[in-house]
């Protein structure tokens, strides 16, 4: 008897590098990754579904969740709180599901001193320029929004250092082969673990 856990993916890059559009992608081709749903408190874009991208919720629900210790993780950003709540978390992975994060460097930070087993990529964009045309094109953000993010850009990548793996989203379809060679390769770590682990258990139980 063999137990298949899924395998933590951390996932950080400054806003607009396309971190959420590659994720989605991967995760549309692969059924058994999961992407973990935050709390926030920014307030909802237009086209934003409570619960599916994010639980929006108020600051004081958000407050009244990290006295409850209800967060395994959890971080300022641009002025608004973020965080991933452990409810699921576990049982996600258990069932053998990878599941990603899709988190800033603070919350990163907290998740490799808790589950140092946690995998960890950062996206960047090609250029500055780039990431400033994007957050441009996508068009939900107001411009003083916009430069705000792009004056948090730099610091937010200059932890890239810290992460396992680092993919440049620069054309996005080779950008989503890197993702999905990342993924591949661990799936095929787990699988010889597990190989090993069975192995093992039917030498020792004869
Ligand atoms: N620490 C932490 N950061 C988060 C969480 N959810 C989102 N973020 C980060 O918050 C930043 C802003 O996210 P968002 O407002 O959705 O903007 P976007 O990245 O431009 O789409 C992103 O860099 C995310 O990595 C979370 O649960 N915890
Ligand atoms: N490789 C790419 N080339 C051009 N545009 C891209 C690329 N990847 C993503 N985008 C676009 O850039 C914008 C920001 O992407 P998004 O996934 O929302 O970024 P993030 O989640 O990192 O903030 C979106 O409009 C998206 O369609």
């Amino acid at each position: 008897m063999t137990h298949s856990t899924g395998t933590l993916y951390i996932i950080s890059a400054p806003s607009g590098a396309g971190k959420s559009s590659l994720v989605k992608a991967l995760t549309d081709a692969d059924e058994q990754i999961r992407i973990s749903v935050s709390h926030t408190t920014r307030a909802m874009r237009p086209g934003e579904v409570n619960g599916v991208h994010y639980h929006f919720v108020e600051r004081t629900e958000f407050v009244k969740m990290i006295e409850h210790g209800d967060f395994l993780e959890r971080a300022e950003v641009f002025g608004n709180l973020y965080g991933t709540s452990q409810s699921h978390l576990q049982q996600t992975l258990d069932e053998g599901h990878d599941l990603i994060l899709e988190i800033d460097w603070q919350g990163a930070e907290q998740v490799r001193k808790l589950m140092p087993q946690a995998r960890s990529i950062f996206i960047l964009p090609p250029s500055l320029e780039a990431l400033h045309q994007r957050l441009t094109n996508r068009g939900q953000d107001s411009d003083e929004i916009i430069e705000g993010r792009m004056r948090e850009a730099v610091s937010e990548m200059s932890h890239y250092v810290d992460y396992d793996y680092l993919i440049i989203n620069d054309d996005f379809a080779h950008a989503l082969d890197d993702l999905k060679a990342i993924f591949r390769t661990n799936q095929l770590q787990q699988k010889r673990q597990q190989q090993r682990f069975g192995k093992l258990l039917a030498e020792l139980l004869g």
